[in-house]
């Protein structure tokens, strides 16, 4: 199917914990045009995986609005949820391994994570060689996942998320622990996906040739969108709520509660800070 467009407008999550609710997502806009390719980058416990758990459909927010092409995330039932998870948006769980059963072969696997498009939606469903040669494992399809070297797994993860032909590809960390070359493969694979079927993907990671190769940098700090990266130039932007965050190198400067005039002179922003 075609790119699925994202939307996400003021998602907070609250997860309840005994110690007390954690704020995971405090306040998340972001757009995401079909077809693009972003990267979420930012420092451990922001919310990453968060924000993709709620792409997934694995959970609703607690407040907010995610879409996912035409779709409110939110109004979604269990069973309209999982559906959505099985068709429209393919999930790559980070280590190849946790995709994938170890001792069936690749098409097994292809086969078995097309089970739910083959019900819903039959005629788009394209034979596991197609999609094997998508990510560069043509003729690979015979072979058991444990036979395969680390970085044709973490490929086979790939197809296994691109099964069923969806609209929004998640992947966590498509390239941890994998050598030079292995990684290449994997951001050729997904750059393929991207070009042959215009799948929209997301990923989460920590590793700066993603955020490269995909052209669109996404950084999530305590729970919003920080900043954001493209074609190598940093941007600061504006949330939902009006705010900016300031990057984190300068709140030693400006500590929070820092009284600021700001003047725009034709598209020109200047903040003084008051002495
Ligand atoms: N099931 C949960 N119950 C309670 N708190 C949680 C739960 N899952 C995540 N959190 C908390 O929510 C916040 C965001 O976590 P999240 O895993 O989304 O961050 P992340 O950016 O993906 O981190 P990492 O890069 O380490 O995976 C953290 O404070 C985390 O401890």
């Amino acid at each position: 199917m075609n790119g699925l467009a994202v939307i996400c407008r003021r998602v907070v999550q609250i997860y309840r914990a005994e110690g007390g609710d954690v704020v995971a997502l405090a306040g998340v806009d972001l757009e995401i045009a079909p077809g693009q390719k972003v990267a979420l980058v930012g420092p451990s416990g922001s919310g990453k995986s968060t924000l993709v758990a709620l792409l997934s459909g694995l959970m609703r927010p607690s407040a907010g609005r995610v879409q996912v092409g035409l779709v409110d995330i939110g109004k979604l039932t269990d069973a309209e949820l999982a559906r959505l998870r099985g068709t429209d948006i393919g999930v790559v769980l980070q280590g190849a391994n946790r995709n994938l059963l170890p001792y069936a072969t690749l098409e097994e696997n292809l086969w078995l994570a097309q089970r739910r498009a083959r019900k819903v939606r039959p005629a788009d469903v394209e034979p596991p060689e197609t999609i094997a040669g998508l990510v560069g494992l043509l003729g690979s399809g015979h072979r058991r996942i444990l036979d395969l070297p680390p970085g044709a797994r973490q490929r086979a993860a790939l197809a296994v998320g691109l099964a069923a032909s969806p609209g929004l590809l998640l992947v966590d960390e498509p390239t941890s622990q994998l050598d030079h070359d292995a990684r290449d493969e994997v951001l050729e694979a997904l750059d393929r996906v991207n070009r042959e079927r215009g799948t929209t993907i997301v990923a989460v990671t920590h590793d700066p040739m993603v955020g490269e190769a995909f052209g669109r940098v996404v950084t999530i700090r305590d729970g919003r969108v920080g900043a954001e990266g493209r074609g190598g130039r940093e941007f600061a932007v504006v949330a939902g709520d009006g705010t900016v965050q300031l990057p984190p190198a300068m709140l030693e400067s400006y500590p929070p509660g820092t009284l600021f005039t700001v003047d725009d002179t034709d598209g020109t922003v200047t903040f003084e800070a008051e002495r």
